[in-house]
């Protein structure tokens, strides 16, 4: 065959894309990627300076895909120098420690960081994301359950996969899916294609679950004003039980959230006249 001929079609096949690691400092972000591209595990914690940057070539079906990787250091001290990255990101692998609550609750601030600094022209829906809930060898001190971490990814679209980046479990799985959707989402037209997302519940309903899981009290739960009348709290106990009820929603935690709202709502009109 002509080699131009052969060249051109080599190059329709392969694709070149730019994928981060967002997530705090010491989550196993830079581990994750060694495990991957270098297949080792190293224990002693090495913080990122800055940036770390790679390239590897990964095949999906019938494309070669040259992957330039740059893992983000987590510290915010750092921020500076990472906000500079965000832009022309089609990949995002968003890690949190199992074993610590506080590295799943900042994955909102990592997104916020991210959407401010690529502008609000950014489209998110042309961005893959995949949340890895990291360390889950470390079974004793595991904090953040499966249901929650997998509520917060999938009711936004995003893959959620269990990790090790120690014992290497859910990683090569997690990656496949990952480059895979970026293939797709390119030969798509740069949109994310609609069915990766495969839960049944809306946003609004695993915000709402979270929102219960995470209220003060009753008042709180029912998001009425402490001192509300006996309709105020019916009207919000309604809403709530339409949006939650189990026969309606598959959201994981849904059944608890629909209970503690029912013994939210008796436990305030005992006390309402
Ligand atoms: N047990 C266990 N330890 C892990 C795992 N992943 C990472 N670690 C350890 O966690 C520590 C932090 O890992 P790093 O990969 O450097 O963390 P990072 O998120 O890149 O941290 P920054 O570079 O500071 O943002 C290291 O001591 C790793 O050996 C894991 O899956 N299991």
């Amino acid at each position: 065959m002509d080699s131009n001929v052969q060249k051109r079609r080599e190059n329709k096949k392969s694709l070149r894309v730019k994928v981060i690691s967002l997530g705090n400092a010491e989550v196993g972000k830079s581990c994750i990627i060694k495990r991957y591209c270098e297949k080792r595990f190293v224990p002693k914690y090495l913080a990122t300076i800055g940036i770390d940057y790679g390239v590897t070539k990964v095949q999906v079906r019938d494309r070669e895909i040259k992957v330039n990787i740059f893992d983000m250091a987590g510290h915010p001290f750092f921020y500076e120098v990472r906000n500079e990255f965000y832009k022309d990101s089609q990949g995002v692998v968003l890690v949190y420690d199992v074993g610590l609550r506080e590295s799943f609750d900042a994955l909102d601030s990592w997104l916020g960081e991210m959407k401010q600094e690529m502008g609000s022209m950014v489209n998110m829906e042309s961005i893959v994301f995949v949340v890895c809930a990291n360390k889950v060898d470390l079974t004793k001190r595991r904090v953040v359950d499966e249901g929650v971490g997998r509520l917060w990814a999938e009711s936004r679209g995003f893959h959620y996969f269990e990790t090790s980046a120690q014992s290497g479990e859910g990683i090569s799985e997690m990656f496949q899916a990952f480059f895979s959707s970026i293939t797709d989402m390119c030969e798509n037209g740069g949109k994310r294609p609609v069915a990766e997302v495969t839960v049944g519940f809306t946003k609004e309903q695993a915000d709402t679950i979270r929102r219960i899981r995470n209220s003060k009290d009753s008042w709180d739960m029912l998001g009425v004003k402490p001192g509300a009348t006996r309709e105020e709290v019916n009207k919000a106990y309604r809403k709530l039980a339409v949006l939650l009820h189990p026969d309606k929603c598959v959201a994981p935690g849904s059944e608890d959230a629909f209970k503690a709202v029912v013994n939210a709502r008796t436990s305030l009109l005992k006390n309402i006249k």
